[in-house]
């Protein structure tokens, strides 16, 4: 059974180089392989992503307070990749949270490094979520999207990046199978909207994402919702700034990944996010409705199938509806 383990952790990574390193060290993290890597990451199911510090701290503090996990009198949640200071990464049980900052090559090196530390830990099939903000092409503020493929800004579906000179395009694509587990948990009772469609990964904010009030702008406004009419054709429903190096990355190493987003403005109506929207809808679906509206008793019933009761029993514990989608479709015990 270990000997399975170690070859399925293996085949996240298919870089020979990495066998005869003496040490790795995962720069921007702060973590290397002279650490017992197994022994501090070896149990994550988990790996959930965000942009900031203070929503990644605020996650996790919230699964804490979800799973019942205690840590031993005096210790706290603390960032564990603080001396790097680039990104934070806190651990609550089976569950990793760690900020990605902003754009591709941010999320890049921090899935590259996810992906190392993924395989160094020994890590049993490990799902990651990007759990992000974006604008949306024609819905509400606070719609929550579920991304069913990404594309780069010029409606490509690849991560491309030049190497040696010379342009990789790698498919950026999503889990399939994730994201129709993660649609059927919406609830036609949610008092908020999701909906699903194509997202578009653009490299920069302003004029990259179409808009108009950066200090650079010479297209249109014709221009721009011919661009917006496109995306629509094309059934793209929302713009954010990660999407295709995470599914990229995570599709290559044969980790199941998907990315969910709450819409912070409509993109037809306008260019402008106020911060008052961003914590509004943040709070609303991360905390008061996908974490604390769940939808328990389907879950349960569906999971009482094929749990004991004991284990039942420790789920009950666990309040998360996307958690408790992760748990019964991953079998895996808290
Ligand atoms: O809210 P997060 O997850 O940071 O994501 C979105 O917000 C940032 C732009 O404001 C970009 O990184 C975009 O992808
Ligand atoms: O419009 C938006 C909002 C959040 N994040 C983006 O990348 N774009």
């Amino acid at each position: 059974m270990s000997r399975c383990i170690c070859k399925r952790a293996l085949s996240y990574t298919q870089n020979p180089n990495l066998e005869c390193l003496n040490e790795d060290n995962l720069h921007h993290i702060s973590l290397n392989t002279k650490m017992d890597l197994p022994g501090m990451f070896g149990n994550v199911k988990f790996v959930c992503t965000g942009g900031t510090d203070s929503r990644m701290r605020g996650f996790a503090e919230y699964i804490k307070q979800l799973i019942g996990e205690r840590f031993p009198v005096g210790v706290e949640l603390s960032n564990i990749s603080a001396p790097a200071n680039r990104y934070s990464m806190y651990k609550v049980g089976p569950v990793l949270c760690v900020s990605h900052g902003m754009g591709n090559p941010s999320m890049g090196i921090l899935t590259n490094e996810l992906i190392k530390l993924m395989h160094y830990a020994k890590c049993r099939d490990p799902v990651f979520f990007r759990i992000g903000t974006c604008g949306s092409i024609g819905h509400d503020g606070g719609t929550v999207i579920i991304s069913d493929d990404c594309c780069d800004g010029c409606l490509r579906r690849f991560y491309s990046i030049p190497v040696l000179g010379k342009m990789l395009d790698r498919p950026a694509q999503l889990d399939k199978q994730l994201i129709i587990d993660l649609k059927n948990v919406v609830d036609k009772n949610d008092n908020f909207k999701v909906i699903s469609g194509t997202t578009m990964c653009a490299e920069d904010f302003y004029e990259g994402q179409a808009r108009m009030d950066g200090p650079f702008c010479k297209f249109s406004d014709e221009d721009k919702l011919q661009f917006f009419n496109r995306l629509c054709g094309q059934g793209i429903v929302n713009i954010e700034m990660e999407s295709t190096s995470f599914a990229a990355l995570t599709k290559q190493a044969g980790i199941k990944a998907c990315v969910v987003c709450v819409a912070l403005v409509n993109r037809l109506k306008g260019d402008s996010v106020r911060a008052y929207y961003l914590s509004l809808y943040l709070n609303r679906f991360f905390f008061e409705t996908v974490f604390l509206d769940c939808r328990a008793e389907k879950c349960y019933g569906r999971m009482a199938e094929k749990t004991s009761n004991s284990r039942r029993q420790v789920h009950k514990e666990v309040l998360g509806r996307l958690l408790l989608y992760i748990i019964y479709f991953n079998a895996f015990l808290l």
